[in-house]
């Protein structure tokens, strides 16, 4: 009989995305701080850290409960309050599940769930505890993006700064790290794919580093706003529950101090997101970057200036057998270019909402871990190739042996600076290099010869002879320690 097994009746579930899936380990440390559970969590700590402000005020109004009836916490109330968002494991995430499956309202089952907790802080704190009747503390003049908007941005500080960060500085410090070391590497540069004026590998790399430190200090100044502030961020409901309060300034505590992002003064309902809009363009844009140098660093490898170490053990290809293949620049590169899709989108759609709201923000922002995932993916796999190759010295070495009509540059720009310094003879310098060289190949015999053939000075002629297409490298040893 054929049985036809139901890939969905398996248990635990079939993840459907990659990330997920088959990329799971690599991207598990976003979990943390970027999935539902993560943000659901993070929802819980703003509600309670809210309650205590109110409950026990602040420095700036003397520490004066916010809300009168409401008496100050005491450590242990306050402990407990912040034991709800720690403890929420496997069972918290279920029976928040089971609110939101009645409410259909995520950040009401949020509040669900810690009236839930509230009712049982007597089993840890006595009856004497205020907690079991403080239910209507909770969310108290909040509408749910006062809770999302700092929860998502406490989020995605955390994932970018504790996860996607670090990674990308290992790259950017292993780069530096090559850069230095093949800093007086001389090496062949095309431009237009054409050979052109010889370089060195390690001041080639350091073009990276500089590049993308420009955008890591970026994401390391990034400021993450956050609004606490109402319905639509009028203070309205806060003024009509209790008037004698600075709701403006308790309201800048929060954001700034308790919650550690920057206070957004002025919103709809909604925080404007334009600070997402603005770090997922830098990010966007690194990874474009590092898209960059994957296509370059998988061209060099096709070149031969970089060889790649076989890993013990590994198929190159399935049907060739001698084959190294670059697939961990390629997975790179299709990844950054996902990653790149998506924080586009985010960038562009997030900044717009319709009048006072509209919700597609609540579902595009799920989005943000994978952007990220997608991102730390590529920033994985990249490491994981830059760590297997090194420079092929033969290849290099050969490539400049065999084009030494890249000397033609110096030779003419010599010969343009005699001719300036009143040296007869040498006129029409370009077009006499171009004679010799433009189209044909060229040894070091010819060019040794065409330069006997010039009026140069003796100091000139013997420095142009001295040249040869590996030390024609300029400063570009020095140069590399402007990467840091
Ligand atoms: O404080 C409020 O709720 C005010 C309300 N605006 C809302 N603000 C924030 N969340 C809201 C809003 N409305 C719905 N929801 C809930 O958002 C969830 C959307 O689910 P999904 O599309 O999957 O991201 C899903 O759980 C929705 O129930 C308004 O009327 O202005």
């Amino acid at each position: 009989m054929l049985l036809s097994m139901k890939l969905t009746d398996i248990s635990p579930a079939i993840a459907l995305t990659p990330l997920d899936g088959r990329y799971h380990k690599q991207t598990a440390p976003l979990v943390e701080y970027m999935s539902e559970p993560a943000l659901n969590r993070e929802r819980m700590r703003v509600e309670v850290e809210w309650m205590i402000l109110l409950a026990n005020g602040f420095e700036g109004n003397g520490n004066q409960t916010i809300v009168p009836g409401v008496k100050p916490l005491t450590d242990d109330e306050q402990a407990y309050l912040r034991s709800i968002p720690e403890n929420f494991g496997a069972e918290g995430i279920a029976q928040h599940a089971a609110y939101e499956a009645k409410t259909h309202h995520d950040v009401k089952a949020v509040e669900y769930y810690i009236d839930d907790q509230l009712e049982k802080a007597a089993d840890v704190l006595g009856h004497d505890t205020q907690l079991t009747g403080l239910k209507t503390l909770v969310h108290f003049a909040c509408t749910s993006e006062d809770i999302n908007n700092l929860s998502i941005a406490r989020c995605v500080k955390n994932g970018v700064e504790q996860v996607w960060l670090p990674a990308a500085q290992a790259i950017v410090d292993h780069l530096a790290q090559k850069a230095d070391a093949y800093r007086d590497k001389a090496m062949l540069s095309l431009t237009h794919g054409q050979p052109a004026t010889p370089t060195t590998l390690g001041k080639e790399l350091a073009v990276y580093v500089y590049r993308l430190n420009r955008q890591l200090n970026k994401v390391k100044a990034q400021e993450y706003l956050g609004k606490i502030n109402g319905a639509t961020g009028t203070f309205g409901a806060h003024l009509a529950a209790c008037p004698d309060v600075d709701w403006v300034a308790v309201s800048r505590e929060f954001v700034t101090n308790r919650m550690g992002l920057t206070w957004n003064p002025l919103t709809t309902q909604i925080e404007s997101h334009d600070w997402q809009a603005e770090l997922y363009g830098t990010i966007s844009h690194t990874n474009r970057i590092l898209h960059n140098l994957c296509v370059d660093v998988w061209m060099y490898i096709s070149r031969g200036v970089f060889a790649q170490v076989p890993v013990k053990g590994a198929t190159g290809s399935s049907t060739m057998p001698h084959k190294v293949n670059p697939i961990r620049f390629e997975n790179a590169e299709a990844n950054l270019e996902i990653s790149c899709s998506l924080l586009d989108t985010l960038s562009a759609t997030l900044v717009e909402s319709r009048w006072q709201r509209d919700l597609t923000d609540s579902t595009t922002q799920r989005n943000i871990g994978s952007a990220l995932g997608y991102s730390l993916l590529a920033l994985n796999n990249l490491m994981g190739g830059l760590n297997s190759i090194h420079p092929n010295d033969v290849a290099i070495q050969a490539e400049l042996d065999s084009n030494w009509e890249v000397l033609g540059e110096p030779i003419q720009t010599a010969m343009r600076a005699c001719e300036l310094a009143g040296l007869p003879g040498m006129d029409k310098p370009y077009e006499k290099v171009k004679e010799l060289m433009r189209g044909h190949e060229i040894s070091k015999d010819d060019v040794e010869r065409f330069i006997d053939q010039q009026a140069f000075d003796k100091a000139t002629a013997a420095r142009l002879k001295a040249l040869t297409p590996a030390t024609y490298t300029g400063v570009a040893s020095k140069l590399v320690d402007f990467d840091r």
